[in-house]
């Protein structure tokens, strides 16, 4: 028996990556009678039959499921944004951050097109602080590549090693092209906005992990909103680490960071140590986490 890892269920088959290769796998009579719902990221236990051929014997309790996609024991959310065309959307970042951080899954930041940035800002220095800063500066782990002139790749190459991961972020943010750059051999079509015919992707309910960089990838149809988890109005703040370290700091243990007067994250915020999207963001998830909770 050898340990492995479902990529896709296609056809009747389910497609295992173990020991470096695909095996096309079939099930066990007890799978079927049980109607067991495989998803890609299960892992497995598969039996080698003959070549490439091997039946799946066994499938180990899912650490975590993510839906939309529905992928089982994620590691890693590389969640990727165009640094310039488009201008990167820092709410549905911040959106996608909320849940990759609630359901318990790594996010890595990449900011792309980094040779397109470098290009339209020159040589001269930037005002303020540049939006890749931000996020560092927060805590995140967050990488600037270029997918055209491969600067930064191999710095991301090494993080998805035998890990799980999902890419995840806007259409046009340079996904395709990362995943290409990632794995010489393999390509994905990529295109502009317009001229690519989305309507198989996005309909596509075939998630499937692809081979990439030793480690195994999910590429996600891009989102452009996307309904933040249910939780209480408290715990939002938790989702927030550069608010989450000043928790204790308010005046009023209840505080939300809102209207309540000697609030530490405002004080942050005057300060400078908290940035003002950052903020508004939060504001404006507290409203819809507010509204949602009156519905349950
Ligand atoms: N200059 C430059 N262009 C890039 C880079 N990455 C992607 N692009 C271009 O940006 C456009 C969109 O890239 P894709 O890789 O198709 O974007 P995607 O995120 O996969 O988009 P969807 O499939 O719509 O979700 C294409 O024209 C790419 O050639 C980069 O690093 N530098
Ligand atoms: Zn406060």
């Amino acid at each position: 028996m050898i340990d492995g890892v479902l990529l896709k269920g296609y056809g009747g088959f389910y497609y295992v990556y173990a020991e470096g290769r695909v095996w096309e796998c079939s099930l066990r009579g007890r799978f079927r009678v049980k109607d067991q719902d495989f998803i890609p990221g299960d892992r497995v236990n598969i039996l080698p039959e003959q070549e490439d051929k091997a039946t799946i014997e066994s499938v180990i309790t899912r650490r975590n499921v993510l839906s939309r996609p529905t992928i089982a024991n994620v590691d890693q959310a590389i969640l990727v944004f165009a640094m310039t065309s488009p201008k990167p959307d820092l709410n549905l970042l911040d959106r996608l951050l909320i849940q990759v951080t609630d359901a318990e899954i790594e996010p890595i930041i990449v900011f792309t097109k980094l040779d397109k940035y470098k290009e339209e800002s020159g040589t001269a220095p930037k005002e303020g602080l540049k939006i890749t800063d931000v996020y560092r500066n927060i805590g995140y782990t967050v990488f600037e590549v270029s997918s055209k002139t491969g600067q930064g790749i191999a710095d991301i190459a090494v993080r998805l090693t035998n890990k799980i991961s999902v890419l995840a972020g806007p259409s046009g943010a340079g996904k395709s092209s990362l995943f290409n750059a990632l794995s010489p051999g393999i390509q994905l079509k990529t295109g502009e906005i317009s001229n690519k015919s989305k309507r198989g992707r996005h309909t596509t309910r075939h998630v499937e992990l692809m081979v990439c960089s030793g480690g195994l990838v999910a590429d996600t149809p891009g989102f452009s909103s996307l309904f933040l988890p249910e939780m209480k109005r408290a715990e939002l703040a938790d989702c927030f680490p550069e608010f989450a370290i000043r928790r204790n700091q308010c005046r009023f243990n209840s505080c939300l960071h809102d209207k309540e007067p000697n609030c530490a994250i405002k004080a942050a915020l005057e300060t400078g140590e908290i940035s003002p999207i950052r903020y508004d963001h939060y504001l404006i998830f507290l409203k819809e986490v507010i509204e949602a909770e009156r519905k349950y």
